[in-house]
Protein backbone atom coordinates (compact mmCIF):
# COMPACT_ATOMS: atom_id res chain seq x y z
CA UNK A 1 0.00 0.00 0.00
CA UNK A 2 0.98 3.62 -1.01
CA UNK A 3 1.96 5.89 1.83
CA UNK A 4 0.49 9.35 1.68
CA UNK A 5 3.55 11.47 0.84
CA UNK A 6 3.51 9.04 -1.77
CA UNK A 7 0.65 11.32 -3.47
CA UNK A 8 1.80 14.30 -2.11
CA UNK A 9 3.10 16.78 -4.69
CA UNK A 10 6.77 17.92 -2.92
CA UNK A 11 7.25 21.15 -3.12
CA UNK A 12 8.64 24.01 -0.38
CA UNK A 13 6.63 25.27 1.62
CA UNK A 14 6.67 26.40 5.39
CA UNK A 15 4.26 23.67 6.49
CA UNK A 16 5.35 20.87 4.10
CA UNK A 17 8.02 18.32 5.64
CA UNK A 18 11.23 18.17 4.26
CA UNK A 19 12.49 15.04 2.46
CA UNK A 20 12.94 11.84 4.57
CA UNK A 21 9.95 13.07 7.28
CA UNK A 22 6.99 10.95 6.52
CA UNK A 23 3.27 12.96 6.65
CA UNK A 24 0.48 10.67 8.66
CA UNK A 25 -2.00 13.23 6.93
CA UNK A 26 -1.45 16.23 4.98
CA UNK A 27 -3.14 18.89 2.94
CA UNK A 28 -2.53 20.47 -0.79
CA UNK A 29 -3.61 24.48 -1.65
CA UNK A 30 -6.58 23.55 0.48
CA UNK A 31 -9.38 26.91 0.20
CA UNK A 32 -12.48 26.95 2.38
CA UNK A 33 -14.49 30.22 1.51
CA UNK A 34 -17.89 30.07 3.46
CA UNK A 35 -21.03 32.26 1.45
CA UNK A 36 -20.61 33.67 -1.83
CA UNK A 37 -19.89 37.99 -3.33
CA UNK A 38 -20.17 40.39 -0.49
CA UNK A 39 -20.29 38.40 2.53
CA UNK A 40 -17.81 35.62 1.40
CA UNK A 41 -15.08 34.77 4.36
CA UNK A 42 -11.83 32.34 2.86
CA UNK A 43 -11.33 30.41 6.00
CA UNK A 44 -8.73 29.12 4.52
CA UNK A 45 -6.33 30.56 1.36
CA UNK A 46 -4.58 27.87 -0.30
CA UNK A 47 -2.90 26.03 2.39
CA UNK A 48 -0.42 23.44 2.44
CA UNK A 49 0.13 21.21 5.56
CA UNK A 50 1.85 18.07 6.62
CA UNK A 51 1.06 16.22 9.89
CA UNK A 52 4.30 13.78 10.79
CA UNK A 53 3.50 10.32 11.41
CA UNK A 54 3.97 9.65 15.26
CA UNK A 55 4.50 13.26 16.51
CA UNK A 56 2.21 15.86 17.96
CA UNK A 57 1.60 19.03 16.19
CA UNK A 58 -0.31 22.08 17.83
CA UNK A 59 -1.97 24.08 15.27
CA UNK A 60 -1.83 28.37 16.90
CA UNK A 61 -3.29 31.56 15.09
CA UNK A 62 -5.37 34.12 16.38
CA UNK A 63 -9.65 34.08 16.84
CA UNK A 64 -11.04 33.39 12.97
CA UNK A 65 -7.45 32.96 11.63
CA UNK A 66 -8.99 28.97 10.37
CA UNK A 67 -7.66 26.60 13.25
CA UNK A 68 -11.33 25.01 13.74
CA UNK A 69 -12.24 25.29 9.25
CA UNK A 70 -8.69 23.20 8.84
CA UNK A 71 -9.68 20.62 11.32
CA UNK A 72 -13.12 20.25 10.09
CA UNK A 73 -11.72 19.27 6.68
CA UNK A 74 -9.43 17.03 7.91
CA UNK A 75 -12.12 15.18 9.44
CA UNK A 76 -13.97 15.52 6.36
CA UNK A 77 -16.78 17.71 8.61
CA UNK A 78 -16.34 19.79 6.18
CA UNK A 79 -15.78 20.20 2.64
CA UNK A 80 -13.22 22.43 1.32
CA UNK A 81 -14.19 24.73 -1.87
CA UNK A 82 -10.82 23.25 -3.54
CA UNK A 83 -7.88 21.55 -2.91
CA UNK A 84 -6.84 18.20 -1.09
CA UNK A 85 -7.04 16.26 2.24
CA UNK A 86 -5.49 12.57 3.16
CA UNK A 87 -5.31 11.22 6.27
CA UNK A 88 -3.98 7.86 6.14
CA UNK A 89 -4.21 5.96 2.89
CA UNK A 90 -7.81 7.71 2.27
CA UNK A 91 -8.59 10.95 0.20
CA UNK A 92 -10.91 12.51 2.28
CA UNK A 93 -11.81 15.27 -0.04
CA UNK A 94 -13.31 12.69 -2.93
CA UNK A 95 -14.83 9.81 -0.27
CA UNK A 96 -18.34 9.26 -0.71
CA UNK A 97 -20.25 10.01 3.06
CA UNK A 98 -20.79 6.55 4.03
CA UNK A 99 -16.82 5.89 3.66
CA UNK A 100 -16.09 9.15 5.74
CA UNK A 101 -18.64 8.06 8.27
CA UNK A 102 -16.68 5.02 8.37
CA UNK A 103 -13.16 6.85 8.67
CA UNK A 104 -14.65 9.33 11.52
CA UNK A 105 -15.61 6.20 13.34
CA UNK A 106 -12.62 4.16 13.42
CA UNK A 107 -9.46 5.86 11.53
CA UNK A 108 -9.74 9.14 13.35
CA UNK A 109 -9.85 9.99 16.85
CA UNK A 110 -11.22 13.41 18.21
CA UNK A 111 -10.90 14.81 21.58
CA UNK A 112 -13.02 17.47 22.37
CA UNK A 113 -12.93 20.71 24.74
CA UNK A 114 -16.10 20.03 26.52
CA UNK A 115 -14.86 15.63 26.88
CA UNK A 116 -18.03 14.44 25.21
CA UNK A 117 -18.71 11.57 27.13
CA UNK A 118 -21.89 9.10 27.93
CA UNK A 119 -23.01 10.04 31.45
CA UNK A 120 -24.55 6.67 31.82
CA UNK A 121 -21.89 4.72 30.33
CA UNK A 122 -18.55 3.85 32.89
CA UNK A 123 -15.35 4.96 32.15
CA UNK A 124 -14.46 1.57 30.45
CA UNK A 125 -17.56 1.44 28.51
CA UNK A 126 -17.23 5.13 27.27
CA UNK A 127 -13.78 4.22 26.05
CA UNK A 128 -15.20 0.86 24.28
CA UNK A 129 -17.84 2.86 22.42
CA UNK A 130 -16.73 4.17 19.24
CA UNK A 131 -15.65 -0.29 18.60
CA UNK A 132 -19.06 -0.71 19.73
CA UNK A 133 -20.75 1.40 17.54
CA UNK A 134 -18.53 0.20 14.70
CA UNK A 135 -19.16 -3.51 15.51
CA UNK A 136 -15.42 -4.37 16.08
CA UNK A 137 -13.81 -6.40 18.13
CA UNK A 138 -11.86 -4.74 21.50
CA UNK A 139 -8.30 -5.29 21.13
CA UNK A 140 -7.76 -5.86 24.67
CA UNK A 141 -3.95 -5.75 24.81
CA UNK A 142 -4.28 -2.24 23.16
CA UNK A 143 -6.97 -1.12 25.58
CA UNK A 144 -4.56 -2.34 28.56
CA UNK A 145 -1.86 -0.51 27.34
CA UNK A 146 -4.08 2.71 26.43
CA UNK A 147 -5.49 2.53 29.80
CA UNK A 148 -1.71 2.00 31.30
CA UNK A 149 -0.50 4.91 29.58
CA UNK A 150 -3.59 7.43 30.63
CA UNK A 151 -3.45 5.91 34.04
CA UNK A 152 -7.18 5.17 34.39
CA UNK A 153 -6.83 1.53 35.67
CA UNK A 154 -8.68 1.79 38.97
CA UNK A 155 -11.49 4.64 37.74
CA UNK A 156 -12.43 2.18 34.61
CA UNK A 157 -16.30 1.33 36.66
CA UNK A 158 -16.78 4.87 37.37
CA UNK A 159 -19.07 6.84 35.37
CA UNK A 160 -17.85 10.20 33.89
CA UNK A 161 -19.87 11.93 37.00
CA UNK A 162 -17.76 10.37 39.67
CA UNK A 163 -14.32 11.73 37.79
CA UNK A 164 -12.58 14.87 37.93
CA UNK A 165 -12.41 16.84 35.10
CA UNK A 166 -9.03 16.15 34.11
CA UNK A 167 -9.92 12.30 34.82
CA UNK A 168 -13.21 13.28 32.10
CA UNK A 169 -10.67 14.26 29.92
CA UNK A 170 -7.95 11.47 29.94
CA UNK A 171 -11.29 8.83 29.25
CA UNK A 172 -12.25 10.98 26.14
CA UNK A 173 -8.33 10.74 25.06
CA UNK A 174 -8.30 6.74 25.50
CA UNK A 175 -11.47 6.51 23.75
CA UNK A 176 -9.87 8.93 21.00
CA UNK A 177 -7.21 6.25 20.54
CA UNK A 178 -8.83 2.81 20.97
CA UNK A 179 -9.28 2.02 17.42
CA UNK A 180 -6.32 2.89 16.83
CA UNK A 181 -6.54 5.48 14.62
CA UNK A 182 -4.46 6.88 11.44
CA UNK A 183 -5.08 10.63 13.12
CA UNK A 184 -6.36 12.11 16.52
CA UNK A 185 -7.72 15.28 16.05
CA UNK A 186 -8.05 17.38 19.43
CA UNK A 187 -9.41 20.99 19.93
CA UNK A 188 -8.48 22.63 22.70
CA UNK A 189 -8.46 19.41 24.95
CA UNK A 190 -7.21 21.43 27.68
CA UNK A 191 -9.87 24.72 27.99
CA UNK A 192 -11.91 23.12 30.65
CA UNK A 193 -9.14 22.28 32.63
CA UNK A 194 -7.15 23.23 35.37
CA UNK A 195 -3.60 23.82 34.96
CA UNK A 196 -2.97 20.72 36.92
CA UNK A 197 -5.26 18.24 34.88
CA UNK A 198 -4.16 20.00 31.81
CA UNK A 199 -0.36 18.98 32.47
CA UNK A 200 -2.09 15.26 32.50
CA UNK A 201 -4.23 14.63 29.51
CA UNK A 202 -1.38 17.10 27.22
CA UNK A 203 1.39 14.47 28.79
CA UNK A 204 -0.54 11.68 27.82
CA UNK A 205 -1.37 13.22 24.32
CA UNK A 206 2.87 13.30 24.05
CA UNK A 207 3.14 9.64 25.88
CA UNK A 208 0.44 8.46 23.12
CA UNK A 209 3.20 9.53 20.80
CA UNK A 210 6.45 8.82 22.14
CA UNK A 211 5.34 5.31 23.20
CA UNK A 212 2.25 4.38 21.22
CA UNK A 213 3.12 5.68 18.30
CA UNK A 214 0.13 7.65 17.60
CA UNK A 215 -0.05 10.85 15.39
CA UNK A 216 -1.73 13.89 16.50
CA UNK A 217 -3.13 16.99 15.96
CA UNK A 218 -3.80 19.58 18.62
CA UNK A 219 -5.86 23.08 18.28
CA UNK A 220 -4.68 25.83 21.51
CA UNK A 221 -4.44 28.68 22.31
CA UNK A 222 -2.56 27.90 25.07
CA UNK A 223 1.34 28.26 24.88
CA UNK A 224 2.15 26.13 27.49
CA UNK A 225 0.22 23.46 25.70
CA UNK A 226 1.64 24.00 22.63
CA UNK A 227 5.30 23.41 23.97
CA UNK A 228 3.83 19.60 24.72
CA UNK A 229 4.36 19.60 20.96
CA UNK A 230 6.92 18.21 18.47
CA UNK A 231 6.26 20.89 15.85
CA UNK A 232 3.61 23.87 15.77
CA UNK A 233 1.83 25.23 12.88
CA UNK A 234 0.76 29.37 13.05
CA UNK A 235 -2.32 30.15 11.16
CA UNK A 236 -3.34 33.84 10.04
CA UNK A 237 -6.23 35.09 7.94
CA UNK A 238 -6.35 31.55 6.25
CA UNK A 239 -2.80 31.42 5.65
CA UNK A 240 -0.37 29.14 7.35
CA UNK A 241 2.21 31.96 8.61
CA UNK A 242 4.45 30.14 9.82
CA UNK A 243 5.90 27.16 11.67
CA UNK A 244 7.99 26.43 14.79
CA UNK A 245 10.09 23.13 15.27
CA UNK A 246 10.63 21.42 19.03
CA UNK A 247 8.91 24.77 20.95
CA UNK A 248 9.02 26.21 24.16
CA UNK A 249 6.52 28.21 25.90
CA UNK A 250 8.47 31.37 25.47
CA UNK A 251 9.30 30.28 21.62
CA UNK A 252 5.94 30.00 21.04
CA UNK A 253 4.64 33.10 22.58
CA UNK A 254 7.43 35.07 21.08
CA UNK A 255 6.17 33.35 17.31
CA UNK A 256 2.50 34.75 18.60
CA UNK A 257 3.65 37.83 19.28
CA UNK A 258 5.28 38.46 16.00
CA UNK A 259 2.42 37.18 14.03
CA UNK A 260 -0.63 39.66 15.65
CA UNK A 261 1.92 42.65 15.35
CA UNK A 262 2.18 41.87 11.47
CA UNK A 263 5.90 41.40 11.53
CA UNK A 264 6.04 37.28 11.22
CA UNK A 265 7.58 36.15 7.99
CA UNK A 266 4.89 36.16 4.80
CA UNK A 267 2.53 34.07 4.50
CA UNK A 268 4.04 31.07 2.32
CA UNK A 269 2.09 28.51 0.34
CA UNK A 270 4.61 26.50 -1.94
N1 LIG B 1 -20.05 28.10 8.87
C1 LIG B 1 -19.48 29.29 8.64
N2 LIG B 1 -20.11 30.23 7.90
C2 LIG B 1 -19.52 31.42 7.64
N3 LIG B 1 -18.30 31.76 8.07
C3 LIG B 1 -17.62 30.87 8.82
C4 LIG B 1 -18.17 29.60 9.16
N4 LIG B 1 -17.26 28.92 9.91
C5 LIG B 1 -16.21 29.75 10.05
N5 LIG B 1 -16.41 30.91 9.40
C6 LIG B 1 -15.48 32.05 9.30
O1 LIG B 1 -14.24 31.54 8.84
C7 LIG B 1 -13.16 32.18 9.51
C8 LIG B 1 -12.30 31.13 10.19
O2 LIG B 1 -13.07 30.55 11.26
P1 LIG B 1 -12.52 29.39 12.22
O3 LIG B 1 -13.63 29.01 13.12
O4 LIG B 1 -11.89 28.34 11.40
O5 LIG B 1 -11.39 30.17 13.03
P2 LIG B 1 -10.59 29.73 14.35
O6 LIG B 1 -9.16 30.09 14.12
O7 LIG B 1 -10.91 28.33 14.71
O8 LIG B 1 -11.21 30.72 15.43
P3 LIG B 1 -11.38 30.56 17.04
O9 LIG B 1 -9.98 30.54 17.61
O10 LIG B 1 -12.11 31.81 17.43
O11 LIG B 1 -12.14 29.31 17.31
C9 LIG B 1 -13.76 33.20 10.45
O12 LIG B 1 -13.78 34.45 9.81
C10 LIG B 1 -15.17 32.68 10.66
O13 LIG B 1 -16.07 33.72 10.94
Amino acid sequence: MTTATAHAPRRTGVGILPVGRVARAWARNLTKEYGTGATAVTALDDVDVDLEEGRLTAIMGPSGSGKSTLMHCLAGLDRPTSGTVVVGDHDVTRMRQRHLTQLRRTGLGFVFQSFNLVPTLTAEENITLPLDIARERVDRAWFDEVVEAVGLRDRLSHRPGELSGGQQQRVACARALVTRPALVLADEPTGNLDSRSAGEVLGFLRRSVDELGQTVAMVTHDPRAASYAHRVLFLADGRLADVLENPTAETVLERLGALTAGTSPAAVTA
